[in-house]
């Protein structure tokens, strides 16, 4: 019997995103984010695809929490827009939209359903893009008043909370290789832009303390993994940048109050970029939290290769199996990952915030047979445990995610969701992983092989 079993207070929930999920882009006060931008700039977005209507949760938000009730799972993940709390980023505060949120939370707690909120996944408001964005440090004052105002509207009712998520894709995806929002190629901006998140995510930090000394929070990098094609200096120095660009880059600051010295060297001597600390900011930076999210996909197998990219570095094709997305399945990576986090950074307590798999099955007499998506949950919550079983403090697992959505520059081709979406009709459809996953729940446990 090759049973997995979690311990029986093991946290099991799913996560979504505002700008990827509600829909009603031009209702209840809702002001524009950069990604209204960029999705209307032919050629960024695939089918040019955009978030106006999405999976219309801002209005289907009930048919969602039911789905999250017959799940079974104690923990929703899903993010606030700051358009709809500040539409021109600050300012005047939207109260429908404060409301709404309310409305959505109310309905999980009524359910008795732990809701864990994002204040930033992506969707800045374009009228501070308009002033610099993230690029201008005037916008770290503007979350932390946004992240100050939603605390305080929600103490008692939210416990725990994401600052930022995924400051490597916001920063470098975003405004160095230019695939997401604001579709930015520069590493200097990139870099900056990186650093005056994370001083966002410790200012909201010390004002969560100060408003509600009850409440958790983290905030969720993301990290692939790399594994060293040998043990030769040159394939382990290329994969320590690697890993380092996503990891280290975005935890060290956090967890050792400092850049990782090798990294800010490379950037300085092969690239004339800096990061444009000031005095204090690192002690901001490295206010003490209660958690790190970890959003993990995919790993592969790399080695040094001179002249290629930032990093000098191939990633090598080992005939993996691929999800529809393209990325390779590399449950031994997440394993990777997680111990070395635990050996780099200690028993810091660790939410799974994301994982999960794009596999574009449709419905077929009512049905959908994703059963490569249970494969590959399957193979990456058996990395968790095997991670938990070497001494890692993982708290919780949360599949991306609940539905199919808008999958930033994919569109709505690239289907993450346990619940299918007909992106013409709205109708949800519980795949074949969301019954597998109900399961799981109910168990706190599952077969390997059955
Ligand atoms: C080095 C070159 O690389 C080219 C592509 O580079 C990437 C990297 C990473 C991603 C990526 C997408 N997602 C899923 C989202 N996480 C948050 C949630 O909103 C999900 O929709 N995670 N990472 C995309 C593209």
């Amino acid at each position: 019997m090759s049973k997995i079993q979690f311990p029986e207070d093991f946290i099991w929930g799913t996560a979504t995103a505002s700008y990827q999920i509600e829909g009603a882009a031009n209702e209840g006060g809702r002001g524009a984010s950069i990604w209204d931008t960029f999705s209307k700039e032919p050629g960024n977005v695939k089918n040019e695809d955009n978030g106006d209507v999405a999976c219309n949760s801002y209005h289907l938000y009930k048919e969602d929490v039911a789905l999250l009730k017959e799940l079974g799972v104690s923990t929703y993940r899903f993010s606030m827009a700051w358009p709809r709390i500040f539409p021109n980023g600050n300012g005047e505060l939207n109260q429908e939209g404060l409301d709404y949120y309310h409305r959505l939370v109310d309905e999980l707690l009524e359910h008795n359903i732990k809701p864990m909120c994002t204040l930033y996944h992506w969707d800045l408001p374009q009228a501070l893009q308009d002033r610099g964005g993230w690029e201008n440090r005037e916008t770290v004052d503007a979350f932390d008043h946004y992240a100050k105002t939603i605390f305080s509207s929600f103490k008692g009712k939210i416990s725990t909370w994401i600052t930022i998520n995924e400051p490597w894709c916001a920063s470098y995806l975003s405004n160095y290789l230019g695939i997401h929002a604001p579709g930015k190629k520069d590493l200097q901006v990139a870099t900056t832009i990186a650093h005056h998140l994370m001083l966002a995510h410790g200012r909201a930090v010390q004002s969560l303390r100060k408003i509600d000394a009850q409440a958790q929070i983290g905030y969720a990098p993301n990290a692939g993994w790399s594994e060293a094609y040998s043990n030769s200096e040159q394939d382990q120095q290329a994969v320590r940048r690697a890993n380092g660009w996503q990891i280290e880059w975005f935890m060290d600051p956090v967890f050792k109050g400092e850049y990782p010295d090798f990294l800010v060297n490379w950037f300085k001597e092969n690239e004339n970029v800096t990061v444009p600390i000031q005095e204090g900011d690192m002690d901001v930076i490295s206010s003490p939290i209660d958690f790190v999210g970890i959003n993990y996909y995919t790993g592969n197998v790399a080695r040094y290769d001179e002249g290629n990219g930032l990093f000098h570095i191939e990633n090598l094709d080992f005939n993996y199996e691929r999800t529809d997305i393209g990325w390779p399945i590399y449950p031994e990576g997440f394993y990777q990952l997680l111990t070395y986090l635990n050996e780099r950074y200690g028993q810091v307590p660790i939410y799974i915030t994301e994982n999960g798999a794009c596999y574009n099955d449709g419905v077929e007499n009512g049905e959908v047979k994703d059963d490569n998506r249970i494969s590959y949950m399957k193979s990456h919550i058996a990395s968790v445990h095997r991670a938990m079983q070497s001494g890692v403090n993982v708290k919780g697992y949360l599949a991306w995610s609940l539905m199919d959505n808008f999958e930033w520059a994919e569109g709505y081709d690239m289907r993450f969701g346990i619940v299918h979406v007909d992106f013409d009709t709205l109708e949800r459809t519980k795949k074949n992983s969301y019954y597998w996953y109900k399961k799981l729940i109910s168990r706190s446990s599952f077969d390997l092989i059955k």
